[in-house]
């Protein structure tokens, strides 16, 4: 994309952001081989690493693509935005009586910090915030899977968006570290369906297996003010997409949240599948995939994506 000054929105002609896009993804491919494929649920350790795609959706609905951004993956913690965004739906502010709103600064799956602040996780966007979130989800409907599958299916217009029964089955067996945050989490009141119940929801949202395009084209309610053009229907009010964003640059990225705000400057979330969605409100969501992490969680060439991506915002 040109570079002068003053301009920032994606107005310029098709060909320029296609181009500009592919040159990122020329850059980032260099990072390729740094990292490793999550391995603590076995089910995702046979990705292979060096899949890369990105895909944009600007907010009048154009998609531009490079790399494998058709390739579906596991969307694991990405799924907690269309957590979060549903219960927030349901419940409206209630909900900050059960979770917190601020960094965790650990890592998301904490459970020290859990015990010491008595069952309220820190936030929606770690483990334990997110499987409180599931439980309000489990209370309100009667097939929260279902509901949430849905959400992803129509947000993103692909109506054949699956769970991965693999990963599920995969999470479910290695479901320890977990379980033991939900049961923790009851102990303290802050649980009120079966810890069943709620991890089987909670597990098979982040089972979802989506690609970039989905994706993107799933979160541009939150660069579009809430309004999701797929749907056609104001899907949160605008100051909810702004909350919502607001707890995605302090706290999306797990105890990296900081160093990612520094380099990449925009909300965003991550996920242990290795994708990464980020934010320009007002202009476009993006989806950067691939499958080797950092030591936090993150996917290293994804997170080089964006950061090359805001660099020449
Ligand atoms: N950070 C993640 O993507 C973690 C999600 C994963 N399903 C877990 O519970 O551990």
């Amino acid at each position: 994309m040109s570079s002068r000054p003053g301009t920032s929105s994606l107005t310029d002609g098709t060909e320029d952001i296609q181009a500009w896009l592919e040159d990122i993804h020329q850059q980032a491919r260099t990072r390729l081989g740094q990292g490793h494929v999550a391995s603590y649920i076995p089910a995702l350790s046979t990705q292979d690493a060096n899949r890369f795609g990105i895909a944009i959706c600007t907010n009048d609905g154009r998609v531009y693509t490079a790399g494998d951004a058709r390739e579906p993956f596991s969307v694991q913690s990405i799924s907690k935005v269309f957590l979060l965004t549903l219960s927030l739906r349901a419940f409206g502010n209630a909900l900050w009586e059960r979770v917190g709103l601020n960094p965790s600064g650990m890592p998301f799956n904490s459970l020290a910090q859990l015990e010491a602040e008595r069952g309220k996780p820190r936030n929606p966007f770690i483990n334990a915030g997110a499987i409180v979130v599931a439980d309000s989800l489990v209370s309100a409907f009667a097939t929260p899977v279902q509901v949430i599958q849905d959400a992803a299916r129509r947000l993103s217009g692909n109506a054949s968006i699956l769970i991965d029964r693999d990963v599920l089955a995969s999470e479910w067996k290695h479901r320890s570290r977990n379980a033991a945050m939900a049961y923790l989490t009851k102990a303290f009141g802050n649980i009120n369906n079966e810890v069943d119940d709620v991890l089987y929801a909670y597990f098979a949202c982040c089972s979802l297996s989506m690609n970039c395009v989905d994706l993107a084209v799933a979160l541009n309610y939150l660069a579009a003010e809430g309004y999701s053009r797929k749907t056609d229907e104001q899907f949160v009010e605008a100051e909810l997409a702004r909350r919502i964003n607001s707890l995605l640059f302090t706290s999306g990225m797990y105890d990296a949240a900081g160093e990612f705000a520094y380099r990449v400057g925009l909300p965003a979330k991550s996920g242990v599948g290795g994708g990464i969605v980020a934010i320009v409100p007002g202009q476009f969501s993006v989806c950067a995939w691939s499958p080797a992490l950092d030591d936090n969680g993150n996917s290293v060439v994804a997170q080089y994506a964006l950061e090359l991506m805001s660099d020449r915002l």
